[in-house]
């Protein structure tokens, strides 16, 4: 097997005496990448992180970790402190202090001094919370202890890093700096598989897509591929006036495939089949025939179009 591959599973299946809750499961994670695991409630997200986490044993099927098996039949310390595991419900101990907090998993990951002091400096420093260090737990934002959470589901310097719905409960400012301590440890070389209801977070961070369903993965692929493969571009266009000779023009071009109006705009959004290239073209022949164009927005469709295309039911 090849060492760039971080996480290898075959046939990697679950039951609950009659639920079936992860089934026959292939999957691969290149080293150093973010991999977005998409589904609806009850897919199998958990119960698949919790087997790479080591939390629950397969009933069938095999666990790969840098190239490693994973036994659950015998003790593997040190695969096991290659990986990170935040839950979804972890418990903090509110009257902690996020200092004791940290230092106390450091113990019990037997960091000694000074090298323990030192890392728990870089972490507070690498989640942004260098500053509340002496503060209890209980004074904390949900933000900030979601951070304090990840700071210490690396507080041993795992490479392997397994989150599960990380960003579920935040507002949208929590969730971009939780983005952007993701991107930094991308950055330092690890390798993260993040499970989301929000398709957009996994947009914006992922560099590949996992969609589950049913126990099974039935999509898996860079992301982007999938936009290669999945999404259509769009071109928003906008024009001054009335939108019929705009919408009589593009009915005889021959890359638009459909045209709807943009409520309460005097923009169209255009599906259109081409590159760039044809829609520059496409510009020059609006301009050429007279029509007031006021705005010309090629873009793609995005990672939720793309998901409700493929026909799965939308995550929640
Ligand atoms: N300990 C358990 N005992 C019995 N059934 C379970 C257990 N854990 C999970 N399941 C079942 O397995 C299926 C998959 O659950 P899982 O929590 O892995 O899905 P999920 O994709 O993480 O869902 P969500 O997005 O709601 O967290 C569900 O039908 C669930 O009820």
């Amino acid at each position: 097997m090849s060492s760039k591959v971080a996480v290898a599973t075959y046939g990697l299946t679950k039951q609950f005496e009659r639920q079936i809750a992860v089934s026959d499961l292939d999957l691969t994670i290149q080293t150093g990448e973010v991999y977005g695991l998409i589904g609806p409630n009850g897919a199998g997200k958990t119960t698949l992180i919790r087997m790479l986490a080591t939390a629950e044993e397969p009933t069938v099927g095999e666990i790969y970790i840098n190239g490693e098996r994973l036994l659950f039949n015998q003790p593997s310390p040190h695969l096991k402190r290659l990986i990170g595991y935040l839950p979804d419900d972890f418990p903090l101990y509110d009257d902690l202090t996020v200092w004791d907090y940290l230092e106390y998993f450091a113990r019990l990951y037997k960091l000694r001094n000074p090298h323990r002091t030192r890392r728990l400096h870089y972490v507070l420093d690498l989640v942004q919370l260098s500053h509340k260090r002496n503060s209890l737990i209980a004074t904390l934002s949900r933000g900030m202890k979601q951070r304090l959470s990840l700071a210490r589901t690396i507080i041993h310097e795992p490479i392997l890093l397994l989150l599960d719905e990380p960003v579920s409960g935040l507002d949208p400012i929590a969730r971009m700096q939780f983005r952007e301590i993701i991107r930094s440890l991308q950055e330092a070389g690890m390798t993260i598989l993040i499970s989301s209801h929000v398709l957009s977070d996994l947009a914006e961070l992922c560099t590949s897509i996992g969609i589950m369903e049913l126990g099974f993965l039935v999509e898996s692929a860079p992301l982007a591929e999938l936009y290669d493969r999945l999404s259509r571009q769009q071109i928003l266009i906008s024009t001054l006036g009335t939108l019929e000779p705009l919408e009589r023009h593009l009915k005889e071009h021959p890359g638009v495939r459909h045209a709807e109006v943009v409520t309460g705009q005097n923009t169209l959004r255009v599906n259109f089949d081409g590159d760039m290239e044809a829609a520059a073209d496409l510009l020059r022949s609006l301009i050429q025939s007279g029509i007031p164009i006021t705005g010309f927005n090629p873009t793609r469709e995005d990672l939720e179009t793309i998901f409700l295309k493929l026909g799965h039911q939308q995550a929640s």
